[in-house]
């Protein structure tokens, strides 16, 4: 048993390193998602923070010093793994996804950059898929061994020196440890200083100003991507609130890029690099992608291989002094780069016999529409009937993002969907989640009555009253569903088109069913 933030739980024992001393080195990699699980915060804070309007502010920012500082680094330290962050609505993981290949293919090719750090959130089908190491993520024992190596430094520093207050609004001390995407922001920091990184690329979690990676404090570059509105509780319900919080990520001394940003946004971005002294390039579809083969083809996609770009030349310019960027075509490395990236969970079609799975982890109003029109061009290759599997849990508007999902199929000509299937996330019907993706953060009384699923399908029916709307408690069920379809006879030459989206988490647990794989 352990404390944190006041709460009691349980890590599970034995805790290698505290309670077998002598056998520092033996690792049990489950423990350390157990224990990271116990860092979510439970969903009755979660809601209390929300109603006390308490949202990350520049004491997030401190704690997090202050958290960097107990596990034996400063911010200048961070000057060592050469930065890349990346900020933005949409698009943040798929530009740094690009930027990262394309040093990966560099590497290949010129044995420089010698590790590239990857660190990337949510997670698809593991938690230790958010640090990679060229292009890998780290590995059971690796993860394992540096989350315990912070979680007892951090522990041993709080029995050192005691509780501190920094939030002085709060009056109650900072937890002994920080919850978990901070915690994993943290431990990838030391993971990547003592692995020895060259390189490494940044995903901002939410907003930038005050994200657990903005302790960098001199990044070779930022780069903001497509902004929207998401998050509105934690940065603000307009498009300038949003687009100021992510502008947080540039730095006085470093570059700066983002691509074309509706005006509002566009706006709010030049007056904080001005501010910051931050000579902001705003970067059209590069000219140079021309032949290269960036999949799928549409254009924001393009636009985030743009910025990758961007990025990646920054870093190879301050890494490898035989580097120089050709202005009229991108180099092999370039363009392999580009296009054998893989990153999962987006716009992936999958066959299985009679139904032809198409799974993207939208899950705003703006990329959802993004999605449905790459899943109305793919349905335009075949016949047969659509199927939707939907969920997204835990945010009221979500009911809103059903509308655009039939809209934007519709403007394609594409008709509606024969069936629609609305689970949650729970990923198996006999054994709960999957340990990867257990989720403190939501009404567990309004998962298990299926609360939100049943005011989708509600939704669903007023919208299209043809369509046949099904409600089932989890993926496995949702798939099980579209299987037990495809038993039915289908027309000459027709498959079943299902649509998996709405979620990341929705879609990583889907991809590990019909994978039927329980690691990576
Ligand atoms: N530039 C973009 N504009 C709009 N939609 C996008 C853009 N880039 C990606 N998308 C859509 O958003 C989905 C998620 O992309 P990606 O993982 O790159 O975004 P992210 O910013 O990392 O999102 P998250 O908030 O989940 O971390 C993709 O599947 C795609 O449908
Ligand atoms: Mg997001
Ligand atoms: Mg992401």
């Amino acid at each position: 048993m352990a404390t944190q933030g006041g709460r009691t739980y349980n890590v599970p024992s034995p805790h290698p390193n505290s309670e077998t001393p002598g056998d520092k080195d033996k690792m049990f990699p489950q423990d350390a998602i157990d224990a990271l699980n116990s860092l979510q915060t439970p969903y009755a804070i979660v809601e209390a923070r929300r109603k006390a309007g308490i949202r990350p502010d520049a004491a997030s920012i401190a704690e997090m010093h202050e958290y960097l500082r107990r596990i034996g680094y400063t911010s200048s330290d961070l000057d060592r793994l050469n930065v890349l962050h990346v900020a933005g609505t949409k698009g943040k993981g798929s530009t740094c996804a690009f930027a990262a290949s394309i040093l990966l293919h560099y590497q290949r090719a010129h044995k420089i950059p010698r590790k590239i750090g990857l660190f990337t959130s949510p997670h698809l089908i593991a938690v230790r898929e958010r640090i990679r190491i060229n292009d890998v993520p780290v590995s059971e024992d690796i993860f394992a061994r540096y989350f315990f190596q912070v979680w007892d430094k951090l522990g041993e520093a709080e029995e050192r020196e005691g509780q501190r207050i920094i939030d002085q609004r709060l009056d109650i001390p900072m937890p002994t440890r920080p919850v978990y995407s901070r915690y994993l922001t943290l431990m990838s920091y030391h993971l990547f200083l003592q692995e020895g990184i060259d390189v490494a690329v940044y995903e901002t979690g939410i907003g930038g100003e005050f994200d657990a990676t903005n302790v960098v404090a001199h990044p070779l570059a930022s780069g903001i991507s497509t902004l929207g509105i998401d998050h509105v509780f934690a940065l603000g319900d307009t498009i300038e609130k949003i687009a100021w919080h992510k502008a947080g990520i540039m730095k006085a001394g470093s570059a700066a890029f983002t691509i074309e940003q509706v005006p509002e946004a566009a706006k709010v971005l030049q007056e904080r690099a001005k501010e910051k002294g931050v000579a902001l390039k705003v970067l059209g579809v590069d000219p140079r992608l021309k032949s290269v083969n960036v999949r799928p083809d549409a254009l924001f996609q393009k636009k985030n291989a743009s910025l990758g770009i961007a990025l990646a030349e920054v870093a190879l310019q301050k890494i490898d002094p035989n580097f120089t960027p050709d202005p009229s075509a991108l180099s092999k490395e370039f363009v392999d780069g580009l296009e054998k990236v893989v990153w999962r969970g987006r716009c992936e079609v999958k066959a299985e016999g009679p139904i032809i799975w198409h799974v993207d982890g939208a899950h705003t109003v703006d990329s959802l529409k993004m999605a449905t029109k790459w899943f109305a061009g793919e349905c335009a290759k075949r016949t047969g009937p659509k199927v939707l599997v939907f969920n997204q849990q835990g945010r009221d508007e979500a009911i809103h993002f059903l509308e655009g999902i039939i809209s934007s199929l519709k403007a394609q000509g594409q008709g509606t969907f024969e069936h629609v299937v609305f689970c949650t996330n729970v990923t198996y019907a006999s054994t709960g989640y999957k340990r990867d993706f257990v989720n403190h953060q939501h009404d567990p009384a309004a998962i298990k009555a299926l609360t939100a699923q049943r005011a989708f399908a509600e939704k669903w029916s007023s919208l299209d009253p043809t369509a046949n709307v099904a409600v089932v408690p989890t993926i496995e069920d949702a798939i099980n569903y579209v299987r037990d379809l495809s038993k039915a006879p289908l027309g000459e030459g027709e498959t079943i088109q299902a649509f998996i989206t709405g979620s990341l988490h929705l879609v990583g647990g889907a991809l590990g069913i019909l994978e039927g794989a329980d690691a990576l």
